[in-house]
């Protein structure tokens, strides 16, 4: 339900929902009426703290309605779960908590104000979305092609230019001016920059896009049209931040000309929402904007994060600091390795205080060496056996992390632990055009799944029903009317009893699969859908649903059991460790420290070990490194092997004819 609330929560009697408490710096931040920038470890709770934060503003009436709160995540994942966390806990109010990615923001301004563009770069049709996973190939034949057009006082500088860096270095870091420069560019950034707009955007009947010029565009549309912007600072008086470390300078750039840009006269936020006399905090005459991150877990470099995020933020906004030192996730020991790497890339780092409510555990962080990849694969997944059936503990506990080529490690896990009735599910796998986490955390799938379980199931999944509902409010565009919502919760009602019977009469083969997707999607409405579907375009999630269906689909399986399947809830994860980026498990085991995983060490050190050190920070209880080479340890990453022993990790040797000899 939707409704505004119309009472307010005392500010002094407000406690935080779902957790006991916070630490002393949290609660500052939580109350704070200024931007702030918050910096701590893995396990922090910086993303708890953000979903406290909203609870307070929402609850207290300092974000009062029908104002709303922005949360920017780099990753869908991250993004879906700090949405999660506000919707437990404060459901009354989450429909004015908007939690996305940076992409997904900026391609929804692009969808609903392209008409506004300036003139110049107006667009002739709809666009197409190129993915920078593909565009590689393109960049380097484009670059090729430039090097011979660039004048030659600009060849060397395009000769250094790097595909793999382009769209965030060169792309990312040129605002597009109101009118398309004439003359040739001096500057070697706009030569190549508007060489690359010209190729795929100006003039063509249908622009190529990828995420980088959906956000110049999205960029361009604040800077030019002031009433936007200020449209924009009204509906979301606060802006939240998460990961802000792997912030590049596109998304700074957009920032600072959405909501730190001075010359907008933004007083009016008070007065328009004319917030209740004890609502702390008071809306100021600027947007309230609130960064957390950890610089020590910046790994996006390679795709053109900022080396000093969070210096370029506070030269801009200002903020207050704050710093919290205490680690909610990890146990003692744990906390106990994270501090000896943490210290290795910042020697400033203050030790984590463990808050972990869990039991201390034996061996809670170890190191296997195996003679051989079999063995490994065999050994680890009877040991996850062994674990579930003396713990009681789920798949899903447990996560399989590598620094890359998760690729080749799924074939050789997943039939040992298929032995043992274990599923084994890699988040990094391509399914139609996505990978597979962004796929089960995609809004529009997740409805069109929804919508198919509450279907196939005859009773039960309450939180899928909410989690429908909610979509379906967003996609109707209900607010806050009682009888819209009501309106909403008659049609799915409706969809899902004809859906129902319709399931009924057919079992799943890959024909009736599509059908049934396509029914959801006729039912609610493609364009409907669409205007609603953020990162990606329709048909790509449809490809991609219907392609994991397919995927799952076995003979004489029913709807229940398929569409459980789909989503694989209580499989073991396989990921690399950017994708585990956020998550935890009770069990990690961190797969292949051995130079053919991390060949890439020596050409970016400081990067490569914030690269281990998010991956180790994954385990709440228990970390296991792993590697299958006589030379590992000697190798190119002999510098982590010491980290290790320099925390005190305990090596097994398990050779193929033992299980665990140690
Ligand atoms: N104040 C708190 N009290 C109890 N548990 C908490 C608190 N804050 C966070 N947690 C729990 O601690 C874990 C880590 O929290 P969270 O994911 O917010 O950390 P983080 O700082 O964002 O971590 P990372 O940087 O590693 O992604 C989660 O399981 C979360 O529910």
């Amino acid at each position: 339900m939707t409704s505004a609330p119309k009472s307010t929560t005392d500010t002094s009697a407000w406690r935080p929902a779902g957790i006991d408490d916070l630490e002393p710096a949290a609660w500052q931040v939580v109350r704070s009426t200024v931007s702030t920038s918050v910096t701590a470890g893995p396990g922090a709770g910086k993303t708890e703290l953000l979903a406290q934060r909203a609870a307070y503003l929402l609850q207290c009436g300092g974000c009062p309605y029908p104002a709303r709160i922005l949360a920017i995540s780099y990753k869908r994942d991250a993004a879906a779960n700090l949405g999660r966390r506000v919707r437990s806990r404060v459901p009354e109010h989450a429909w004015r908590f908007d939690s996305m990615t940076f992409d997904a923001f900026a391609k929804s301004l692009l969808d609903r104000f392209r008409l506004s563009l300036p003139t110049a770069w107006a667009m002739s049709g709809d666009y197409t979305i190129e993915y920078a996973s593909t565009a590689t190939k393109e960049i380097n034949a484009f670059l090729g092609r430039l090097r011979w057009q660039a004048p030659p006082e600009l060849r060397s500088a395009i000769q250094s230019m790097s595909p793999k860096t382009f769209l965030p270095h060169v792309v990312g870091k040129w605002d597009l001016p109101p009118e398309i420069p004439q003359a040739a560019q001096a500057d070697p950034i706009a030569f190549a920059a508007l060489a690359w707009w010209q190729e795929r955007f100006i003039g063509a009947a249908q622009p190529q896009l990828d995420f980088v010029m959906i956000n110049r565009l999205g960029e361009l549309l604040v800077r030019a049209i002031p009433r936007l912007r200020r449209a924009l600072r009204l509906t979301y008086p606060f802006l939240f931040v998460d990961e802000f470390q792997d912030t590049t300078p596109a998304q700074l750039s957009f920032l600072r000309s959405l909501f730190a840009d001075p010359d907008i006269d933004t007083n009016s936020v008070a007065e328009v929402f004319n917030p209740p006399a004890d609502a702390v905090p008071r809306l100021g005459d600027r947007p309230v904007v609130t960064i957390v991150g950890d610089r020590k877990q910046r790994i996006m470099g390679f795709a053109g994060a900022l080396p000093n995020a969070f210096e370029s933020f506070a030269a801009d906004f200002a903020p207050e600091n704050h710093e919290l030192t205490w680690n909610f996730r990890s146990s003692e020991q744990l906390v106990d390795l994270q501090h000896v790497v943490a210290r290795h890339l910042d020697s400033s780092t203050v030790r984590a205080i463990s808050k972990a409510p869990h039991p201390p555990c034996d061996d809670s962080v170890s190191l296997w060496t195996f003679d051989d990849r079999q063995s490994e694969a065999r050994t680890i997944a009877q040991w996850i056996a062994d674990d579930i059936a003396t713990s009681g503990r789920a798949g899903s506990d447990f996560a399989l992390v590598a620094r890359q080529r998760v690729g080749d490690i799924d074939p050789l896990f997943q039939p040992e632990l298929a032995r043992h009735g274990i599923r084994l599910r890699n988040d990094d796998a391509a399914v139609g055009t996505m990978k597979l986490q962004d796929l089960l955390k995609n809004k529009v799938a997740q409805f069109i799944v929804g919508v198919l379980r509450l279907a196939a199931t005859p009773a039960g999944l309450p939180q899928i029903w909410l989690d429908v509902t909610a979509t379906m409010e967003r996609v109707r565009g209900v607010a806050d009317e009682e009888s819209s919502a009501r309106a909403v919760s008659d049609e799915l009602t409706n969809l899902i009893v004809a859906l129902r019977s319709w399931l009924n009469e057919r079992p799943p083969t890959d024909e009736v699969l599509s059908d049934a997707v396509d029914r959801v999607v006729d039912a609610v409405g493609f364009d409907a859908l669409s205007r609603y579907s953020r990162e990606e375009k329709l048909p790509d999630i449809i490809k991609s649903v219907r392609a994991r269906l397919e995927q799952v689909v076995l003979p004489g399986l029913r709807w229940p059991a398929l569409l459980e399947e789909y989503e694989a809830a209580d499989a073991v994860s396989l990921l690399t460790v950017h994708r585990s980026k956020g998550l935890e498990y009770h069990t990690v085991f961190f797969l292949g420290l051995e130079d053919e995983q991390w060949w890439a060490h020596a050409q970016d050190m400081q990067g490569s070990t914030s690269t281990f050190f998010v991956g180790l920070s994954r385990a709440a209880q228990r970390l296991i490194f792993t590697n299958a080479s006589p030379t590992a340890r000697t190798g190119g990453i002999a510098d982590l092997y010491a980290l290790l022993d320099q925390a005190g990790v305990t090596e097994r040797m398990i050779t193929s004819e033992e299980y665990l000899v140690g």
